[in-house]
């Protein structure tokens, strides 16, 4: 393991920000700690930087403690959400700050390299002010890629860009991290973010580290409600498992992967999708609300014996308030939690 995280605790007076967390990332991984705001997500990755003193526990890498390593020998990479550029340098003075202490020609080179990586080329002698915020944070990226860190820690890295931006942003430096082979951890808050970044996510509640695994694990199999809510859960049924099928009053649907007995079914909005009434084990419900949205309409649904729901229709055909509609369960939309 790179980076070994143990026991770790950091304190602001009572207040345990993060407390006795273990985390570990390999080699090349990249790591998301995923959370609602406060969680504690932020103080974790700032005590890896060596940017806060912990209370109990320990960082190390590669076996060595950091305890009283400072955070610039460290030689890890830091990118905050608003990139902290200087402004008084172009943005190949940007780059260039953390190869200080390399000789002239290999820095001139080094910073063409990365800003080729992030897709700048040619940009060195422009103002960072005359920059996008999109084109600040590649900035931020080359310049703390450059220097080659041993660990990259991004907070936030895309939250002050808009929406469209932050997608695409997101896929490009998912595929810059893993051609450059980068061990990164990387927080965030939006999930979307954290399973397209991530080789691992480990979810934060209240300054505790409560589940890490897989992206595709931890969405379909949140351990407990409140991760399965922040996921995007906004109903939980109870239902029960025979055979890698699952059973509910919305219905069976096959799961991808073996499940036996009493669980709990997590609906998100994409679970329930409108379809014609002649489908066989269609869910027969009327609409309460129609929301516009993008790529689809968004309705709540009364389901009898379950419910209000949430589902989804094609925004050419969706039906209206008081209207009957019928519904089939997606098994992407769902998630299993214990009972
Ligand atoms: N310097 C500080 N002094 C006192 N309390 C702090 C300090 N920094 C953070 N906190 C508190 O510690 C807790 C965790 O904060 P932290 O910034 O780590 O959360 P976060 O999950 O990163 O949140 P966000 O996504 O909103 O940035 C919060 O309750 C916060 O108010």
């Amino acid at each position: 393991m790179a980076l070994q995280v143990t026991g770790l605790t950091v304190r602001y007076g009572d207040l345990a920000a993060v407390g006795d967390v273990d985390l570990s990332i390999a080699d090349s991984e990249v790591l998301a700690l995923l959370g609602p705001s406060g969680c504690g997500k932020s103080t974790l990755l700032r005590a890896v930087a060596g940017l806060e003193r912990p209370a109990a526990g320990s960082v190390c890498w590669d076996g060595c403690d950091l305890a009283d390593v400072p955070v610039h020998r460290r030689e890890f990479g830091l990118v905050f959400q608003d990139g902290q550029l200087f402004p008084h340098r172009d943005v190949a003075g940007n780059v260039a700050f953390g190869l200080r202490m390399q000789r002239l020609g290999d820095r001139s080179e080094r910073v063409a390299e990365l800003l080729e990586l992030v897709d700048l080329a040619g940009y060195q002698r422009r103002r960072v002010s005359e920059l996008s915020g999109g084109e600040q944070q590649r900035v931020a990226l080359a310049r703390a890629l450059a220097p080659r860190p041993k660990l990259l820690l991004l907070d936030e890295p895309l939250s002050a860009l808009d929406r469209a931006l932050r997608d695409q942003l997101a896929v490009d430096l998912a595929e810059l991290l893993r051609r450059t082979r980068t061990t990164a951890l990387l927080v965030t808050h939006d999930h979307d973010e954290a399973f397209t970044l991530a080789d691992r996510v480990a979810v934060m509640m209240a300054g505790r580290l409560v589940q890490v695994g897989r992206p595709g694990d931890v969405w379909r199999r949140p351990v407990d409600e409140e991760i399965a809510r922040f996921l995007g859960c906004t109903k939980i049924i109870a239902a029960d498992a025979r055979e890698g099928v699952l059973r509910s009053k919305l219905g069976n649907v096959e799961l991808p992967e073996a499940a036996d007995g009493a669980l709990r079914l997590g609906l998100r909005a994409t679970a329930l999708h409108t379809v014609s009434e002649t489908e066989v084990g269609a869910i027969a419900a009327e609409v309460v609300r129609r929301v516009h949205r993008r790529e689809h309409a968004r309705l709540v649904v009364r389901v009898p014996d379950v419910g209000e729901l949430e589902a989804i229709a094609p925004v050419a055909a969706a039906p209206a308030p008081g209207e009957p509609v019928h519904l089939a369960l997606d098994p992407d939309g769902i998630a299993v939690l214990p009972p």
